[in-house]
């Protein structure tokens, strides 16, 4: 096994020689992976011959990451059936023995880091740091569940009693078949995250990863069974779209945690729970700003601001994709802003030195070409601009770097996520100006600021309508939360219950409260 290191995504020195040497290895054996087709659960009397899709590297289309056979609605019924069978005797295991299986799946994808972010690498196109960060993300993430519920002691807690000969306990109780539908961009954190929360609370679970996310949560699953979670507890469902709106749609299935788009999480929010309310999380998009005060380091700022605006092609719900500049300072900022925007490696995604890697699709650089005509037309372009792919260093999907000023702050660059690296860049009077352009955009996910004034640092903290906030961050302005460390969760459209991944509430959102009182 490979020596351990661990990077989170505020790891900003990667010089070690090891840790490259630990990933190079796993690009080796990640690569021996490439092409397999991915199956979830198959029903008896179905067979692996059903329409697949064949999911190619946002790096090089001429790879072929997979095949990604599509669960049929037999499918999909059955697992949903032995699910809920098999989540009787899981809901019955005592917790501490859940921990003890959870703890060792945490194990085996630390032990597994290079290979599975090597794997992700060549699958959605993250760069070798923020895959590394992926993967140990999702470790981080199941310890800390383990952690919480045992800090809570199983949610199981004595009651007072009115009554000497009565007791009374309240306790959280899991609620039965809990499904968890993920994004492209964090394939193992976004599965693996909410998958274990829903195991260690007692449920069992049916995962429904994206296309491009699917060959690593195959190999999730792996260690999911190598650990010991039984067959049935835990579930595969690949496939697409048409597959995680059956999943919801299907009665049997007790709750939901989803992460993805506004427009799909807003659907499901409403549809979900027909004949009686049943939980739904929906973690959704973001239009992360950023403001950078006339008391900021700007240097900082700038460093910070590119950092989340760029990284992983600002492909994160929490990129940042505007920035809300104190007049007195724009001008030095914006200098500094594209001076760092022009050093930034743009490269295939195994590479070392590459800090920004391809965008996902067609779909995405079809965004991005509209956004940048758009801005060409009503603003400027203060650098990028250009897609750069198709040359036989840049295959795939690549888009450079884009930094967009002198747009009108009602912009619609100022609002549309647009998930590709592209960030708007305005000026304002002052503090009191950009918070209130901040708070009114309807997403609330995350915000950054800048400034070395505290009066100022106190006025945005009580003012601005974000889950996730940071100040004078250069590691990532709106981006990098870790589990146990910052909490992450989105208010307004980004989120629907109030309540963060990562976080001491969120456990309890995956049981239902149960008090029991025995009379003696
Ligand atoms: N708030 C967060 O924590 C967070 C984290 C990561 C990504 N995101 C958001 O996710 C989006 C990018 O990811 P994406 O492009 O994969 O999102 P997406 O909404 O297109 O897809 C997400 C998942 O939902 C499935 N899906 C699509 N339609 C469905 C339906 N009708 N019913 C059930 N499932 C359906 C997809 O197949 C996929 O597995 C961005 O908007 C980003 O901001 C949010
Ligand atoms: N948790 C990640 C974002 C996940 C969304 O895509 C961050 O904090 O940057």
């Amino acid at each position: 096994m490979a020596e351990r290191f661990r990077v989170t995504y505020a790891t900003l020195s990667d010089d070690d020689p090891r840790l490259h040497a630990g990933y190079e290895t796993g690009v080796d054996l990640a690569r021996t992976w490439l092409g397999a087709t991915i199956t979830g659960h198959i029903s008896p009397g179905e067979t692996e011959d059903v329409p697949s899709v064949e999911v190619t590297s946002p790096h090089d289309p001429g790879v072929v990451v997979s095949r990604v056979r599509t669960s049929t609605d037999r499918d999909i019924a059955d697992a949903i059936a032995a699910s809920a069978r098999a989540d009787r005797s899981w809901a019955a295991t005592p917790w501490r023995d859940r921990l003890v299986i959870a703890r060792r799946v945490a194990e085996l994808i630390s032990d597994r880091s290079n290979e599975l972010a090597a794997l992700m690498s060549m699958e959605n196109g993250k760069n070798r740091l923020e895959a590394l960060g992926d993967v140990e993300e999702a470790a981080d993430m199941i310890r800390y569940y383990c952690d919480q519920m045992e800090a809570n002691d199983g949610y199981d807690h004595p009651m007072a009693t009115l009554n000497p000969a009565e007791r009374t306990r309240s306790l959280l109780r899991p609620h039965g078949v809990w499904a968890v539908i993920c994004p492209f961009n964090y394939p193992m954190a976004l599965s693996a995250g909410p998958a274990a929360a829903a195991l260690i609370t007692g449920n069992s679970v049916v995962v429904k990863p994206s296309h491009h996310g699917a060959h690593t949560a195959a190999k999730l699953f792996e260690c999911l069974r190598e650990a010991g979670v039984p067959d049935g507890v835990a579930v595969l469902l690949p496939g697409g779209d048409e597959v995680g709106a059956a999943l919801v749609a299907h009665p049997g299935v007790a709750g939901v945690t989803f992460t993805g788009s506004s427009a799909v999480g807003m659907s499901i929010v409403r549809d979900f729970g027909v004949d009686y309310p049943k939980p739904v999380m929906a973690e959704m998009g973001g239009k992360n700003p950023a403001i950078v005060s006339d008391k900021a380091d700007l240097d900082a700022a700038a460093l910070g601001v590119a950092r989340s605006a760029f990284g992983f092609a600002g492909q994160k719900c929490s990129a940042c994709s505007r920035v809300y500049v104190v007049a007195e300072v724009y001008e030095e900022f914006l200098a500094s802003l594209v001076a760092v925007t022009e050093s930034l490696v743009i490269g295939a995604p195994t590479d070392r030195d590459a800090f920004v890697g391809p965008v996902i699709d067609a779909a995405a650089v079809a965004r991005y070409r509209e956004a940048v005509s758009h801005a060409e037309r009503n603003g400027r372009i203060a650098v990028g601009g250009s897609v750069l792919g198709g040359s036989t260093a840049l295959p795939g999907h690549y888009l450079a770097p884009t930094v967009v000023t002198d747009l009108p702050v009602d912009d619609p660059l100022f609002h549309r996520e647009l998930f590709v690296p592209l960030t708007a860049v305005a000026a304002v009077a002052d503090l009191d100006e950009a918070l209130r352009l901040a708070n009114a955009d309807p997403a609330g996910l995350t915000a950054g600021f800048f400034s070395r004034e505290q009066s100022e640092i106190d006025r945005f903290l009580d003012r601005i309508e974000a889950g996730v906030v940071y100040v004078n961050r250069p590691a990532g302005a709106t981006t990098g939360a870790w589990p146990g460390v910052q909490p992450f969760g989105g208010w307004k459209r980004s989120g629907s219950t109030g309540k963060a991944g990562g976080g001491r509430y969120y456990l309890p959102e995956f049981m239902r409260e149960q008090s029991q009182t025995v009379v003696m």
